[in-house]
Order: C-alpha cells, then structure tokens, then sequence
C-alpha cells in the first residue's frame, strides 16, 4: 500500500481562510481577536515558531503582539507581565512559549494565566475539564490532529490509537482526546517493553518523541493511519519528523509529513482558540463547526 500523505499546511490554509472572514465578522461588530505570545531568551528554534504563529495571525487578521523577554528575566516579572495580559481587555488569548529557562518556574508561570486566555490549553483547569470531556480550551498540536482526523473523514471508534511519548503537551492530552472519541488508546514511552508489539497493533500511530527515525516502516502495520509529530532540527539545518518517511510511506494508509504537516496545524488551532477567547469573552455564540 502506497499512503496518502496529509498535507496539514494544506487544511491548514483552507481553515485560515475561513477564519479570516469570521474574523472580519467579528470587526464589523467591534471584535478584534488579540493574541500576545510571550517569549523568553533567543533559542532560534522558538523565535522561528513564535515568528510564525505572529506572521499567521496578522494574516488572518487578529491583533497579534510578540514580547520577547531577555533570558535573565525573573520568575516575579514575569508574573507581573502575566497578570497585566490577564487584566488586559484587548488581549483574548495569551501564549508563553515553552521551554523557560531553568531558573523560572513553569507550571508557575502556567498556572498564572487566567484559564479563559489559556489559548494553549495547559492551564491544569483547562487539562481538567479536558479529561473530564467539558467544552475548554483544547491544546493546539492534538486539537490540530483531531480536526486532521474529521477533515479527512478518518473514523476513530473503536480504533487501536497508539501514543508514542506522554508529554503535557501533546502525548497525554492526543490520548484523553482520542478516548474522548471513542477510540482505544495505548500510551507507550521510553520504558515501554516490546514497543514493537505495540507499534505493529496500531490502527492510528501518533509518534512524539522527539527522534529522527524512530519509527519505521517495519514498524507498522499495513493499512495504519500514522501521525509524525517530531519537529527534529537536523544537522544540515533541516527539519525532519520522527518517522522514516520513505519505508512508512509504502506500509500505511495516510502518514503526515514534517515539515507541512502537524505543524501548521498547530499554528491555526491556536488561532482558532484566540478568536473562540474573543467571542467568549464578548458573549458572542461559539459557531458549531
Ligand atoms: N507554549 C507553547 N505552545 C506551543 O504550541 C509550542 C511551544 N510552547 N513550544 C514549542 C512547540 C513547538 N511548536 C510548533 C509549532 C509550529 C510548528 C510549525 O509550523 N512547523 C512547520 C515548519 C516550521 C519551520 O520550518 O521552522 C512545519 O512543520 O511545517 C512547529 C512547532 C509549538 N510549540
């Protein structure tokens, strides 16, 4: 079997451009979505995500706001500049780009952003309400998947969901969400035993464990939906995925691709959720999409 590959910067375009007319909507009646993205230090890495997610939400026409922190910055002013955003009625969702430093707090920082700005879904009230199967903010990188999964008509119940990796922001919650959907998960992780038995069962394979590689096309069973969620910046400077695209291609089903693929889905998801802050904030209805 030869996959289809997912284009998520494809879904992802065609999902802005119906966001840019709600969000021209929403100006005629005096609603201008704001974002602010906070970030700290000058990791290349995290300057070009945050670069990006800005350059995308002007597109679509939000007001969006980059704060770049030195690295030396402390755990109280940061504090402070969370609770200035929290308090600040233009902006609707707020963003503090993960890692910090090791010298700040992060579940700190985290757990001081008012959970109806938490645009990223990581506030412990919103993963609450998450695992509990309630109307919140959805955290981007799965949100992003799941709408991959409905875009493309791929069904969920009762399928073997396989999870490589358990981080807060996209193994855990990839599993709650898909169990949310009637699918059946497994969470493996770095002392998983026999991972292979696991990764050969899988209906739907979402890989997030940050490997170039790690999975290949032996790995998978014929037919599979596989999800590469790697972001691995590689010596040449390019960025791979943690899948050997080549073998999985010829094993699977549909596969993603890195780049142009999980990514920019992540990005739109995020501003998907700033304007739902906006309209929840302006006690304007949520559409059912
Ligand atoms: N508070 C917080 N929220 C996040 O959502 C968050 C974070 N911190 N820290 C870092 C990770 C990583 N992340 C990505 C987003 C988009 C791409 C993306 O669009 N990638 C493009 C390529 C971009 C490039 O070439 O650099 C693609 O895959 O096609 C990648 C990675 C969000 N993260």
């Amino acid at each position: 079997m030869t996959a289809e590959i997912i284009y998520g910067r494809e879904l992802a375009e065609d999902i802005r451009e119906r966001m840019t007319k709600e969000v021209a909507d929403l100006k005629e009646m005096g609603v201008v979505p704001g974002l602010t993205v906070v970030i700290v230090g000058n990791d290349p890495a995290s300057l070009s995500y945050v670069r990006g997610k800005d350059k995308a939400s002007k597109k679509v026409g939000l007001e969006s706001n980059l704060i770049e922190l030195p690295e030396q910055v402390s755990q109280q002013e940061l504090l402070d500049l969370v609770d200035r955003l929290n308090h600040d009625p233009k902006v609707h969702g707020v963003l503090v780009q993960l890692p910090l430093p090791d010298h700040i707090n992060e579940d700190e920082i985290i757990e001081a952003i008012s959970p109806s700005k938490d645009v990223d879904g990581f506030h412990p009230i919103s993963i609450g309400r998450m695992m509990a199967g309630k109307e919140t903010f959805l955290p981007c990188t799965p949100l992003g998947i799941l709408t991959m999964f409905k875009e493309k008509e791929i069904s969920l119940e009762g399928k073997h969901v396989v999870v490589l990796g358990r981080s807060r922001i996209v193994g855990k919650p990839i599993g709650q969400m898909l169990l949310n959907e009637n699918a059946t998960v497994t969470y493996c992780h770095s002392r998983t035993k026999n991972l292979k038995e696991f990764t050969q069962s899988a209906d739907i394979l979402i890989v997030a464990v940050g490997k170039p590689s790690f999975i290949s096309g032996e790995d998978i069973k014929d037919g599979a939906v596989v999800i590469d969620v790697g972001v691995n910046r590689v010596e040449d400077g390019s960025l791979t995925g943690d899948v050997d695209f080549e073998s999985a291609l010829e094993k699977a089903s549909y596969i993603t691709p890195v780049p142009r693929g999980v990514g920019p889905m992540t990005i739109t998801m995020l501003l998907q959720n700033t304007i739902k802050a906006a309209k929840q904030f302006n006690h304007i209805p949520q559409r059912s999409s």
